[in-house]
């Protein structure tokens, strides 16, 4: 999918709201654990309940890879079900990977060719020929971990090096990689002031911003210090979502916090 057409699915749905399929098989209705797949009987039942309320959906790869070859044929029914039934989804692997140049073009090959997602994540640590690898694939979106939305952010990211902050190095710097018009980057909602200065630096890229919800980042201010002028955010938010209730009315309850979620968005769009 290209952001252009990612900008229209958000003028259109008036949201930018990103659902994360976290599974956990502990959290999910126990009714569903009778079933063959739960983990994508739970998947299907909150995508088919939310699909046009939000623009993506970003399994993490580690809620699956938990339960071995049984997870991974979740993920793969997962991605096959939304590219089959809602292909205007813009669908993210949050998968975290990167690792020297030809390792990452087979996580690439994977993510990008095998499952088709859309964009996967990727951490910058390991610099340029471990990223442009995933950027190789035309179409395809790398999200580059920025700023994260946890306390050990401020372990490394944060750190001055080259008389600036790790974070907007990284970003900086990555706008000469090739094909670097095909890189979102993370921050999370828990740091929404500091994307006032991100967006001096990046100021029509894309950002995943995760942390809305159980990590307790505010919608307004993401917007407020996030926004760009074709809007420029996807706004995560997994739990707060999809563990709404655990009862037989789980994928309704989903729905119901993605609609608090998305008519806030709208209010914000107008
Ligand atoms: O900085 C980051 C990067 C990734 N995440 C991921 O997003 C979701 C958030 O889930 P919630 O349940 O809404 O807190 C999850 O998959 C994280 O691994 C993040 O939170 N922060």
């Amino acid at each position: 999918m290209t952001t252009t057409q990612l900008i229209q699915q958000i003028q259109t749905k008036k949201s930018f709201l990103c659902i994360g399929l976290d599974v956990d098989l502990e959290k999910i209705p126990p009714h569903l654990l009778a079933s063959e797949d739960p983990i994508f009987e739970f998947n299907k039942a909150i995508i088919d309940a939310t699909h046009d309320l939000c623009v993506s959906y970003k399994p993490n790869t580690a809620f699956y890879e938990a339960y071995g070859v049984k997870g991974w044929m979740a993920l793969q029914r997962t991605i096959d079900y939304l590219n089959q039934n809602y292909p205007e989804q813009f669908t993210i692997a949050d998968a975290k990977r990167g690792d020297i140049g030809n390792t990452s073009g087979r996580y690439a090959k994977a993510f990008f060719e095998d499952m088709a997602f859309d964009s996967v994540t990727v951490a910058p640590y390991m610099g340029k020929d471990s990223v442009e690898p995933f950027l190789e694939f035309e179409g395809k979106h790398t999200i580059l971990l920025a700023l994260t939305s946890n306390e050990g952010a401020f372990d490394f990211q944060t750190l001055t090096c080259d008389n600036q902050e790790l974070y907007k190095k990284v970003i900086a710097t990555s706008k000469g990689w090739k094909n670097s018009q095909q890189l979102m980057y993370v921050v999370g909602a828990t740091k929404a002031e500091y994307l006032a200065e991100i967006r001096q630096i990046i100021p029509d890229s894309f950002l995943l911003v995760p942390g809305v919800g159980a990590q307790g980042g505010s919608l307004e201010e993401v917007w407020h210090y996030g926004k760009n002028d074709s809007v420029g955010l996807l706004v995560n938010s997994s739990r707060g979502i999809i563990y709404a209730a655990s009862g037989l009315d789980f994928a309704e309850k989903a729905r119901e916090e993605a609609l608090k979620l998305q008519q806030e968005m709208a209010k914000l769009l107008a």
